[in-house]
């Protein structure tokens, strides 16, 4: 069997691996794949250049500001550039033979069908752009753009076999311990 975490920006999906970890799930980073084959991948560098303007990798490397500024632009540059990073992304995540993955755009990107259960991480929103702007010390407004960016979270725990709450007060051991002995039995 295969699962997927997903669950919007902020959510703590990434805390949730880290957890699960200890539990000794190692989980396959969606971001972090997308990130590395961006750095080593020449078509997709051509494709991505194409797409966005050379400025996109000035002396050969990622400007991120640069990409995310042209992905937040219009929701039909979320598609190009998604159309373009994610055929990869679904590849390296099947290459590596992993049973996890995290990803928060799962359903967007059309990943749902490389897993056979998805878990939900969720938040309320307001932690979540806390959350976010803390982390990646940004304002409200930018957090809310990303937010806006990806589909509602209440579509998305409708869309998840299960729903982890981490809003900072649930117990997350109590919900990971129950999950995987759930899932054990499936
Ligand atoms: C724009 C980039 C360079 C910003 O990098 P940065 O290190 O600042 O942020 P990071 O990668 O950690 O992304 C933070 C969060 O933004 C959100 N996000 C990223 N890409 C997307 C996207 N295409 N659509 C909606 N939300 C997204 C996710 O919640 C993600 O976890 C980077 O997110 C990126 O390359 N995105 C395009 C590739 C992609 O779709 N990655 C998502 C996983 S396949
Ligand atoms: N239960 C928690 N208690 C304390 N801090 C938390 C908790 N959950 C998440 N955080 C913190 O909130 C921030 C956002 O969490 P995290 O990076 O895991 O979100 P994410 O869902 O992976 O976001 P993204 O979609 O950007 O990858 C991080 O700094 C993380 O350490």
């Amino acid at each position: 069997m295969k699962y997927a975490l997903t669950g919007g920006i902020g959510s703590g999906k990434s805390y949730v691996c880290r957890k699960l970890k200890e539990y000794g799930v190692e989980v396959f980073d969606c971001d972090a794949s997308a990130k590395r084959l961006m750095r080593s991948c020449h078509k997709l560098q051509e494709q991505l250049s194409e797409a966005v303007g050379q400025d996109v990798f000035p002396d050969g490397q990622l400007d991120k500001a640069a990409l995310a500024q042209f992905l937040l632009a219009s929701e039909e540059n979320t598609k190009v550039i998604n159309g373009i990073v994610h055929p990869a992304v679904a590849k390296d995540f099947r290459s590596s033979g992993m049973q996890w993955m995290e990803s928060a755009i799962l359903f967007e990107a059309d990943f749902r069908h490389n897993v056979d259960k998805v878990i939900c991480v969720s938040a309320p929103l307001e932690t979540r752009v806390e959350r976010v702007m803390e982390r990646d010390g940004i304002s409200r407004e930018k957090a809310l753009e990303w937010i806006n960016r990806q589909m509602s979270q209440e579509e998305k725990e409708r869309l998840s076999d299960y729903v982890i709450v981490n809003d900072g007060t649930a117990d997350l051991d109590r919900q990971l311990e129950e999950l995987l002995e759930k899932i054990k039995h499936e």
